[in-house]
């Protein structure tokens, strides 16, 4: 049984539609990268998907008791502000110390408990911030360009630290990320969004559809890319 069953969403703001016609199953076990272009929605569906922000149309069926750990695109903390990371981890709920240091080691930051946010690099930062999303063991994990400000390396780093914590935590993780490269190489299957899903699959599979290369500019426009990934309405779906 699908984590998330996303069926005939629609989202927008102010009566324009951003994304229709989105059906998406996020599954354990998998890690699902969600691409497109600047301002294609794909914060807009991270946030439906995790209750933030109402559908316009549409239902979302959540497992029940679905635990979930984000990972925000921008999360801007007063460098006046002294706080330890420690500190920042508890916020808002209080946690065993161990619990605290087992995130920081699973997100690679063992050593940062005692440091103040406030001379974090923007690497050790990002660390943190997926130290805090995995501190209660989600069963989703999703993660909105947490590897923005990081060099290659430091990206290839942070996605098989992703990995492991996938295996640890026996949980599905979606990343949005604009390092194609990077994360397909991460991803179990990948999404691509324009007006739409249009397209979805294997990493491998979608590297090769016309759709994701048009979409990227990999090649030569191929004209209207076609929609792909249609669901059958899921039974326990209730409209939102
Ligand atoms: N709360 C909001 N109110 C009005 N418009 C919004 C709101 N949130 C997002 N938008 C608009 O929706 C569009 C999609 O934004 P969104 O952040 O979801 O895209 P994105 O694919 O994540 O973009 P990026 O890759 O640049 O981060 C943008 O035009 C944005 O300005």
């Amino acid at each position: 049984m699908a984590l998330i069953a996303a069926r005939n969403l629609t989202i927008g703001f102010a009566g324009q539609p951003l994304l229709e016609q989105v059906n998406l199953d996020i599954r354990r076990g998998e890690i699902l990268a969600l691409l497109g272009p600047n301002g294609s929605g794909k914060t807009s569906l991270l946030r439906t998907l995790i209750g933030a922000l109402p559908p316009s149309s549409g239902c979302i069926s959540r497992q029940s008791g679905l635990v979930t750990g984000y990972v925000p695109q921008r999360l801007h903390i007063d460098e006046t502000l002294p706080m330890t990371v420690n500190r920042f981890l508890q916020l808002p709920n209080r946690h065993p110390r161990e619990k605290l240091q087992q995130a920081l080691d699973q997100a690679g930051a063992p050593a940062l408990g005692a440091r103040q946010l406030s001379t974090l690099s923007g690497g050790q930062f990002q660390r943190v911030l997926l130290a805090r999303a995995i501190l209660e063991k989600p069963d989703l994990l999703l993660l909105d360009e947490a590897s923005q400000g990081l060099d290659y390396a430091g990206i290839r780093q942070f996605y098989r630290q992703l990995e492991q914590i996938q295996q640890a935590l026996d949980c599905a993780i979606v990343i949005v990320s604009h390092d194609l490269n990077l994360v397909m190489q991460s991803a179990t299957r990948v999404a691509c969004l324009s007006g739409t899903i249009v397209c979805q699959g294997s990493p491998d599979t979608v590297a090769g559809m016309a759709e994701y290369q048009s979409l990227f500019g990999l090649d030569s426009p191929s004209g209207h890319p076609a929609t792909a990934g249609v669901y059958p309405i899921h039974p326990n779906c209730r409209e939102a």
